[in-house]
């Protein structure tokens, strides 16, 4: 389904494990902050919305998303249930977009492979700068809220499995 069909910010909120005993990093790419500081909001507030305390939340900062990997690998060691991974990357001039969005995939998959705390894909992989705006708090809600849920059912399958 293509997110113009849903708003990413709608979720069953009766749907969702509690999250008070969690602990969550997010890793969030500099490049086009206007957008990923507001997917980091959104990200946070759901957590925080959720019952997850502030001080068992941890953001760092890293200058794009193809450092989005580096920083998730380091964030998974900081004892913490699930790792968000924020970025923004809009299509330019050249072939750069394809090879940074298929390296941040490609990078952030094998860090769900190779260690045991989930790393969340908050990453646009837009055409436009409209697009990126239209999925971080506008007209198609904000990927950010999508992302705090999806890692708050992960770092519950986690604890269960
Ligand atoms: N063009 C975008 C980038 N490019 C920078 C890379 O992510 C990386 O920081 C650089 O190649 C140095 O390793 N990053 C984004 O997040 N968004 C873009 O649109
Ligand atoms: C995704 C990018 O790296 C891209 O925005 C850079 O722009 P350009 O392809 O015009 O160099």
């Amino acid at each position: 389904m293509a997110t113009i069909n849903r708003n990413l910010s709608d979720y069953d909120k009766t749907a969702i494990p509690s999250a008070k005993d969690f602990r969550f990093g997010i890793v969030v790419s500099e490049w086009n902050d206007s957008i990923t500081d507001g997917l980091q909001q959104g990200a946070y507030d759901t957590l925080i919305e959720n019952g997850v305390l502030p001080e068992n939340i941890t953001t760092w900062y890293v200058p794009g998303s193809f450092e989005l990997i580096y920083g998730s690998k380091k964030m998974q060691d900081q004892n913490v249930d699930a790792v968000i991974a924020i970025g923004c990357v809009i299509q330019g001039e050249t072939k750069h977009f394809d090879f940074v969005c298929e390296g941040v995939t490609q990078g952030i998959k094998d860090l769900n492979i190779l260690k045991d705390t989930p790393v969340i894909f908050c990453v646009l992989t837009d055409n436009t700068m409209q697009q990126s705006i239209d999925r971080s708090g506008g007209k198609h809600g904000n990927k950010g809220i999508e992302a705090a849920v999806a890692a708050i059912k992960m770092a519950d399958l986690r604890k269960n499995s």
